[in-house]
């Protein structure tokens, strides 16, 4: 079997939001499509990591980092980088589902609108690939008009998603997706995850050690700004080989 391509990579990471030193020395290499998992406890780096791989933390203050994140080998914090294009390619979804208050319709092509996109029939054709893309097309292909709002939970954060698709990234940034969820809605995002990840690189920050093992391919474990164990989701739950990873998998910790 051929190696799959390192989608994203980082190199010798340091992070800190002004003294407070977040994320120490990390090295990783995620694969292209495939699902990679962060785990940890409460306060470990999971999101600052996550966030710096689309540039989020960029917008607080005092945040800094050493080292490179590199996104098909290319360093996207280098000088010459514009971190709309960036975002773009790197798509984002968040823990609680944040649909804007607009219609089905205009929540998923939004990003396209802004990127000047007009056409109608571009906009429409957008709207209901990405919509089942999500697999959420058949619950609200009759109400493309009606608010997002009074969609429920967990078809809104399907339509998050369907909005992260609409703009064609090929990485999509997960922060605890379906931790605001039902277990119905979380099974339809677990289901989803694993269908997108065909066609898209998905790294998931979870809490929910089943959920990592049930969605990822490989799993990284952070422990105060460190990481501790990356590999194969396998490998990491029947023998992790540090003592911090298997006294978290095995809830003593956490
Ligand atoms: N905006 C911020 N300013 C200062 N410190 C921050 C900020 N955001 C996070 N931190 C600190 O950085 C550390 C890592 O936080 P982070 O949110 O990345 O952890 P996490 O592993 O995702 O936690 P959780 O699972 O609780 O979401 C924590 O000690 C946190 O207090």
């Amino acid at each position: 079997m051929t190696k799959k391509h390192s989608k994203l990579e980082a190199i010798n990471l340091d992070a800190y939001y002004g003294d407070f030193h977040a994320l120490k020395g990390i090295n990783i290499a995620m694969e292209e499509k495939a699902v990679t998992a962060f785990i940890g406890p409460s306060g470990c780096g999971k999101s600052t990591f996550l966030r710096t791989l689309n540039r989020m933390n960029d917008y607080i203050d005092g945040f800094r980092i050493e080292g490179q994140v590199l996104l098909d080998g290319r360093d996207i914090y280098a000088a010459d980088v514009r971190v709309d294009e960036l975002r773009k390619e790197v798509g984002m979804v968040f823990q609680k589902p944040n649909p804007f208050p607009k219609s089905i319709f205009e929540n998923v092509v939004y990003g396209l609108k802004i990127q000047g996109i007009k056409d109608k029939n571009v906009l429409q054709e957008a709207c209901e690939k990405s919509l089942q893309h999500a697999a959420l097309w058949n619950e609200v292909k009759d109400k493309l008009d009606k608010s997002a709002l009074a969609l429920s939970g967990g078809q809104q954060q399907r339509l998050c998603i369907a909005r992260a698709l609409a703009i064609q990234p090929s990485v999509i940034l997960m922060d605890e997706p379906a931790s605001a969820l039902d277990p119905i809605s979380t099974a339809k995002i677990e289901d989803l995850i694993h269908e997108l990840k065909k066609d898209y690189t998905i790294v998931i920050v979870t809490h929910n050690m089943q959920q990592a093992g049930r969605v990822s391919d490989h799993t990284a474990f952070f422990y105060m700004g460190e990481l501790v164990e990356y590999s194969k989701t396998k490998t990491m739950f029947t023998s992790p080989k540090d003592t911090r990873t298997q006294n978290y998998i095995t809830g003593r910790f956490g």
